[in-house]
């Protein structure tokens, strides 16, 4: 199956020069989504992954779902703001934009082996920030799983030491 084709990309979103990558055709359809899902669970079945980490919104998307098919729990990472507990934060910068992200201070236990997922690597600003929160909480983090990785962006040199996997890229 070429994901390739389902992945629908239009110029000039969310600003000029910005080749966006929309996944929601590639949702949509749903022996392409399981197939997505079915290929990253069996890579990483049988690692002895504790938890799956996902940022929001698109890393929920790619995340839950693997999290369930590998019988794992799912920690959202969710933009400043939302979390009702106790959390921790940090900020960061996008292709477009910049964020801040939040996680539960009581969402990983030390020395817990934590898989982060998310729908797409570019510049790895979300992800390295991820990294940085998870490692604060003292997780353990096995890999970072993507459906895409925008190789143009090298977001890969801000993730050193960290097992990437990506499903397509440009
Ligand atoms: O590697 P980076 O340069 O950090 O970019 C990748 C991130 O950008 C997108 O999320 P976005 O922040 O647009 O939020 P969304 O998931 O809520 O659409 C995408 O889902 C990744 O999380
Ligand atoms: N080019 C892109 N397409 C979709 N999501 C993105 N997140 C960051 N860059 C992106």
């Amino acid at each position: 199956m070429n994901l390739k084709e389902h992945i629908r990309v239009v110029p000039d979103f969310p600003q000029p020069g910005i080749r966006f990558k929309d996944i929601t055709t590639l949702l949509n359809n749903g022996p392409v989504y399981k197939e997505v899902i079915d290929r990253l669970a069996n890579h990483y079945r049988g690692q002895g992954i504790d938890l799956v980490a996902g940022p929001e919104a698109r890393g929920f998307v790619i995340g839950a779902p693997l999290a369930y098919a590998l019988g794992v729990g799912f920690v959202p990472i969710r933009k400043s703001g939302k979390l009702p507990g106790e959390t921790i934060e940090a900020g960061y910068d996008l292709e477009y934009g910049k964020d801040k992200l939040a996680m539960h201070k009581d969402s990983i236990r030390p020395g817990q082996k934590v898989l982060i997922a998310d729908d797409l690597l570019a510049t790895g600003g979300t992800i390295s920030t991820t990294i940085n929160l998870i490692r604060q909480l003292g997780g353990d983090i096995v890999g970072a799983a993507f459906l895409i990785e925008l190789t143009y962006l090298n977001g890969k040199d801000k993730l050193e030491g960290i097992d990437v996997l990506s499903l397509v890229q440009y």
